[in-house]
């Protein structure tokens, strides 16, 4: 065990992706209904190059992939780093609460430390999880990657002929959110139980009791496949990096996964 402490990984996988999926042209059939954690982006499956980045980091006791219920894409690509859990809900913070749950039936303590990651953000690096980590495990607290708004930020309001400039915001002091988010296992479920659904990251449910948790700077690469367009990016981001497939490196056969430590 390290001197802060354990650490795992939680991945949640279970949504659905609607905003990722291209309005079907008029007269066509809509697309086939595969969530945007398995499109192919830069020529492997999403989220294989999400927990490739989690298989590097070796201080991770292992990753749990949270998924919806009968969901067994990821049974082709079994690796000792990562064990699939079907316990998706019908929110993320749902999902994240299972994920929780499921680590603690396995032997993870409260006092662990978990890193919740989307899987939809796939150009997460094994070296900025290290960074995270290496900040973060000193902390009363705990954080997250994020990144400071680089843009003039707007508010808006319905007006003639549509959506018009309400107000400029002052964003000296704003952050997009990213994540890996750490905390530790025992007070996150805590503050997620309490809140609920409400809570769209893992911070937000924390702030809500009161806490502050610490920005790290993740950068703009670590963005979140959200929209049809980012596919590409995502994609030529990673060809532009040149790293090895993660296929190459989760191999395709079934391997048990190993936990504890
Ligand atoms: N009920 C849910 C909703 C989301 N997620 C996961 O949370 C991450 C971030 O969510 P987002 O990108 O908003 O994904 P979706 O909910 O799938 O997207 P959309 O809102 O467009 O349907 C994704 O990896 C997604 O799979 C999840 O595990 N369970
Ligand atoms: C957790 C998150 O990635 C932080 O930016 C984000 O909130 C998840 O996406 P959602 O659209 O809020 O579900």
């Amino acid at each position: 065990m390290s001197a802060h402490g354990r650490f795992w990984g939680l991945v949640p996988c279970a949504g659905m992706g609607l905003r990722a999926v291209a309005a079907p042209a008029a007269g066509t059939a809509p697309a086939p209904s595969l969530p945007k954690q398995y499109h192919l982006v830069a020529g492997q499956p999403m989220v294989l190059h999400t927990l490739a980045a989690f298989s590097g980091v070796s201080r991770l006791l292992g990753t749990l992939v949270a998924v919806a219920a009968g969901d067994h894409f990821l049974d082709a690509y079994a690796h000792p780093s990562f064990f699939r859990v079907e316990c998706g809900g019908p929110t993320r913070a749902d999902t994240v609460l299972g994920g929780l749950k499921a680590l603690l039936a396995r032997g993870a303590q409260p006092q662990d430390w978990v890193l919740v990651h989307d899987a939809a953000r796939c150009l997460i690096t094994s070296a900025q999880i290290d960074t995270l980590i290496d900040t973060c495990a000193t902390d009363g607290v705990g954080g997250l990657l994020a990144h400071k708004l680089a843009d003039t930020l707007k508010t808006s309001i319905d007006g003639p002929g549509g959506v018009r400039v309400a107000t400029t915001v002052d964003r000296s002091d704003k952050w997009l959110a990213q994540t890996p988010q750490m905390f530790r296992i025992g007070p996150l479920m805590a503050a997620i139980e309490r809140i609920g659904p409400a809570a769209t990251d893992e911070a937000s449910a924390m702030e809500a009791m009161g806490l502050h948790p610490r920005l790290v700077p993740g950068g703009a690469q670590n963005f979140k496949v959200t929209y049809p367009d980012d596919f590409a990016l995502a994609s030529a981001v990673l060809a532009q990096r040149g790293h090895g497939t993660t296929l190459e490196r989760f191999g395709g056969g079934r391997v048990a996964p190993t936990l504890g430590g």
